[in-house]
């Protein structure tokens, strides 16, 4: 089972003044040393990053250089393609496939009629032995090193992934194998979603997003982009005006952002910057079945646990029908500071779908 829309789509919400940072205020995010033997300090600087900012890097993340730049000519050579040969693989119901502009709205509230971006969502990689990959690949006639070169960073990817979960659960003084042992990884709903941003827009779009505000509602999310500007993030979504800082690039790091299911996420978007953009974003998020609380080391009087959530069949989990705890499979997550919004994803609804396709 897959989850349902990507990205997010709930928190931000609103259309409220807002303050670009100024320039010169630059954010400098941590940067995460992936490869560093003092694991101790690593976790130390992911546990800032995650209770700060929710954003940080990392580098010697195992992702060779080249093979990003590869990724990112086969994002260009399918986005290239004419549109009716991109629309044969419009997203299915497996959520696999391709997204055309206007097709997703991350921020309901958008005056507009959808976000400007494209995209292309690759899910869990089967074993084709098996039969059981639903993932939809373009033809190999027009681009044969498409499909390789995209299993092996979603693979390459993942890898990443669980080591900075590993660094995550070291941060809250748990185990490294924590979310492994906790089956989280069993089967995880790992999507890489190929993204681009169009140069040019409608005078009809003035003031639209490449990608509207939204928090990403699984556990981590590794973005790499091809340098170009727009990332933006909203440390403080409910502080008005709104202040947005740019996230900008490091050669060479990835850039890494934690979901609402680490009760931490960040707001961001995508701002035209009237130059065509590619990114390359990788959700980690756990297997499907399992059940969500809260750690009780992350918790208190005044930060009770929320009760514990199936996920991702949100659209179940309404107040008053609380899956059990009795499951012996809990993901029980985190960073405190952000209690009191356990449950917002939920109540927002993010997990309905807002593609109009
Ligand atoms: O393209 C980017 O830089 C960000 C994309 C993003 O936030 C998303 O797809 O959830
Ligand atoms: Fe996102």
């Amino acid at each position: 089972m897959d989850c349902a829309a990507r990205g997010g789509g709930g928190d931000a919400g609103e259309q409220q003044p807002e303050m670009a940072a100024c320039a010169g205020n630059r954010l400098d995010l941590p940067v995460v040393e992936l490869a560093s033997p003092d694991l101790g300090a690593a976790a130390e600087s992911v546990r800032k990053a995650c209770v700060e900012s929710g954003f940080f890097y990392v580098v010697n993340h195992g992702v060779e250089e080249g093979l990003l730049e590869k990724v990112f000519v086969e994002s260009r050579r399918f986005f290239e393609l004419p549109m009716e040969e991109k629309m044969a693989l419009l997203r299915n119901s497996n959520h696999r496939g391709y997204t055309p502009p206007y097709a997703e709205k991350l921020d309901p509230s958008s005056k507009f009629e959808g976000d400007l971006k494209e995209s292309f969502y690759i899910g869990p990689i089967g074993d084709e032995g098996l039969h059981n990959d639903a993932n939809q690949w373009p033809s190999e006639v027009h681009l044969p090193s498409w499909k390789d070169t995209i299993k092996m960073y979603h693979a390459t990817a993942l890898a990443t992934g669980k080591r900075i979960l590993s660094l995550i659960a070291l941060s809250l003084n748990l185990n490294t194998e924590f979310f492994e042992n906790i089956g989280a990884f069993i089967c995880p709903s790992a999507f890489l979603r190929l993204l681009h941003y169009p140069a040019e827009v409608d005078k009809s779009d003035d003031g639209n997003y490449g990608a509207s505000a939204h928090s990403d509602y699984g556990m981590i999310t590794l973005l790499a982009t091809d340098g170009t500007p727009g990332l933006q993030i909203c440390r403080e979504k409910d502080r008005h005006p709104q202040l947005w800082e740019d996230v900008h690039h490091i050669d060479g790091a990835l850039i890494v952002n934690i979901g609402d299911l680490l009760e931490r996420s960040t707001v961001h978007r995508v701002v035209a910057v009237g130059k065509e953009r590619y990114s390359v974003a990788f959700f980690l998020d756990p297997n499907p079945d399992l059940v969500v609380r809260c750690l009780e080391s992350c918790s208190s009087e005044t930060c009770p646990p929320s009760k514990p959530l199936s996920w991702p069949e949100p659209r179940l989990l309404c107040f008053d029908t609380w899956q059990s705890s009795s499951k012996n499979v809990n993901l029980q997550i985190l960073f405190p500071k952000h209690a009191e919004e356990q449950l917002y994803m939920f109540k927002q609804g993010i997990y309905t779908s807002s593609v109009t396709v």
